[in-house]
């Protein structure tokens, strides 16, 4: 399993007080393996999400990821195993505004220690990014600026690669093409994919689903 996730509960404090967002979660991935978490707005799939990455604590029950109990990191371990392991695509792109596109492109690579020409210029030209090279984020559309985030995630060969509605600012025809370009990676690398999608039709493309709610799978 790349990541395994037993009886996950978290909780939020809000002023109303507690605010149970998962409940007993379990949910494992498998290497090559991808899968769809599906589920109304504000049902946990982000939350989720952060705890399947390691950004953040489950109030109780076990998360492993690539084999490691991430409840016995600290956080430089869990930064370690970020870096080595995870790669996340974010709503918020997080672009670095002072790189230019190419720059961008290859910074988690260069980080991780696996920057690659060749597959750098590959995922430039399936993600039909050649003409952006030497651009700004600003000077981006929103849906150039999230094929450069998820060429940017792609780029270091992440293990594990966690999306959250990574092509939802993208026309159907772009969407259905980086999708198939995740599915290919994931394939191609023994990596995994779980990702966060409001859509039916998308989340079929993907070899399983799950459901969120009321703080379970359902
Ligand atoms: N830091 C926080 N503090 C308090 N409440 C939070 C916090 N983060 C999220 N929540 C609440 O937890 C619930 C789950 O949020 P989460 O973002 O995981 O949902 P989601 O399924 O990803 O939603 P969406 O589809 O709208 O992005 C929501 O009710 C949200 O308001």
């Amino acid at each position: 399993m790349l990541v395994a996730l037993q009886k996950v509960s978290k909780s939020y404090r809000t002023a109303e007080g507690p605010l149970e967002v998962l409940r007993e979660v379990d949910l494992g991935l498998d290497v090559g393996r991808s899968l769809a978490l599906t589920g109304e707005s504000g049902s946990g799939k982000s939350t989720l999400l952060h705890l399947a990455a390691g950004l953040d604590h489950p109030d109780s029950g076990r998360i492993e990821i690539a084999g490691q109990d991430i409840s016995q990191l600290n956080d430089v371990g869990r930064a370690a195993l970020r870096r080595g392991v995870v790669g996340l695509v974010f709503q918020q792109f997080n672009l670095i505004p002072s790189l230019d596109v190419a720059a961008n492109l290859s910074f988690h690579a260069r980080l991780a220690g696996r920057y690659n020409s060749t597959w750098q210029s590959e995922l430039v030209e399936k993600l039909g990014l050649e003409a952006l090279l030497k651009r700004y984020p600003e000077q981006l559309s929103v849906g150039q600026q999230q094929r450069v985030a998820i060429g940017r995630t792609l780029a270091a060969r992440p293990k594990l690669v966690l999306a959250d509605e990574p092509t939802g600012n993208l026309d159907e025809a772009t969407g259905d093409a980086v999708l198939a370009l995740m599915l290919e990676l994931v394939v191609q690398t023994g990596a995994a994919l779980l990702m966060v999608t409001h859509s039916t039709r998308l989340a079929e493309r993907l070899d399983a689903r799950v459901h969120l709610q009321a703080g379970r799978i359902a």
